[in-house]
């Protein structure tokens, strides 16, 4: 079995990484530069400084290479996900392509699963996604995740085929309610990020975790995905694990705009787009969304910290 991983990133790195520890994988990145550093390095110094590169894992800025292969990881961030179908991926493939982002698309409302269907319909779509932070892959910790795929018997061959050593992957057919939690956990960590950085305490970091699974539960449940999904690995594991740890980008964006600090905007923060598009994607259908509206705003500038607080705690009572 043949693995390419297109995009060298953190994420696709670190898979790369673990997938090669059982055969053949090729490694794409879009950067000329950037390989011939890996090539010479052994390592991707600017993603997972001090890993080191299996041997046998294949470095290549020759998409066409890389594209021959029995199953395609799909590692470039959520926004850039359309354009790079567009431009490396023909209408007509077959191939098995396997979103491994999180996030939904501002410009349409999509999430990755949908976009590649879109922009191959013959092509067999899935989404690799939950609790898994790259360093902690690449450097063999255990981690597990959720492989979802329509089509049952597609979803078991890639979930023996990216099963490793150190990733052990839960399948479900159910790609709407793993793209949902995916996407909507980033949100919730940036949230959870302005709470502390705001110095508003634990208490109030597990209280918009609860209601922001509340909120996660309804849109998904509202769009006709599986509750059980949304409380699975894609979702409450993840949203666990986003929403507690400094690693996480999403959290650590929500921790410079609680504490009023600088953020490198260079780096790639999904939930913020996210928020935008789940706004947007709510705004017709009147599904409560009060700590994504939230976010929003904050991301925009619409609304600062205090405001947001005491509205969120002013709304009407109601039952849990
Ligand atoms: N870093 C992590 O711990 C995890 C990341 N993810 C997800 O993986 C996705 C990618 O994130 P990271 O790898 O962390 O980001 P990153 O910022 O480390 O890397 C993004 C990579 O995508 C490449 N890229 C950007 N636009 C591109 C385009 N148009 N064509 C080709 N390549 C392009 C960049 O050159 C870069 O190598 C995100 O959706 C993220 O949510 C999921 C789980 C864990
Ligand atoms: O998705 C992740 C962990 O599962 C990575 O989180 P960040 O993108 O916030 O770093």
């Amino acid at each position: 079995m043949k693995i390419s991983v297109l995009g060298a990133g953190a994420f696709g790195t670190a898979l790369a990484i673990s997938l090669a520890g059982k055969g053949a994988v090729t490694l794409w990145a879009r950067n000329p530069d950037h390989v011939a550093e890996m090539q010479a390095t052994g390592m991707n110094m600017t993603r997972l400084p001090d890993v080191q590169l299996p041997v046998n894992l294949s470095l290549t800025g020759d998409i066409a290479h890389a594209l021959v292969a029995d199953v395609v990881l799909l590692s470039v961030p959520m926004q850039h996900l359309a354009g790079f179908l567009a431009d490396h991926i023909p209408q007509g493939s077959t191939a098995n392509l396997v979103a491994c982002c999180k996030g939904f698309e501002v410009s349409t409302g999509r999430g990755p699963v949908t976009i590649i269907r879109d922009a191959a319909p013959r092509a067999t779509a899935a989404i690799l996604t939950g609790p898994s932070f790259a360093a902690d892959i690449a450097r063999g910790l255990p981690t597990a995740l959720t492989l979802a795929c329509a089509s049952d018997a597609a979803g078991q061959m890639l979930q023996q085929a990216l099963t490793t050593q150190n990733l052990r992957l839960y399948r479900t057919t159910d790609t709407q309610g793993a793209e949902l939690g995916g996407a909507l956990k980033n949100v919730v960590a940036i949230a959870c990020g302005v709470a502390i950085g705001a110095g508003l305490g634990q208490s109030a970091r597990a209280a918009l975790m609860t209601r922001g699974f509340s909120e996660m539960t309804r849109l998904a449940q509202h769009l006709g995905a599986d509750a059980n999904t949304l409380a699975g690995l894609s979702g409450f594991g993840d949203l666990v694990l986003t929403c507690t740890s400094e690693q996480s980008r999403n959290y650590r964006l929500g921790l410079s705009l609680g504490a009023g600090n600088s953020f490198d905007h260079s780096t790639t923060v999904e939930g913020a787009a996210t928020a935008r598009a789940i706004v947007q994607m709510t705004r017709a259908s009147g599904v409560d969304m009060p700590i994504t509206q939230t976010v929003a705003r904050l991301l925009d500038g619409t609304a600062d910290v205090p405001t947001s607080m005491a509205a969120l705690l002013s709304r009407p009572l109601k039952e849990e």
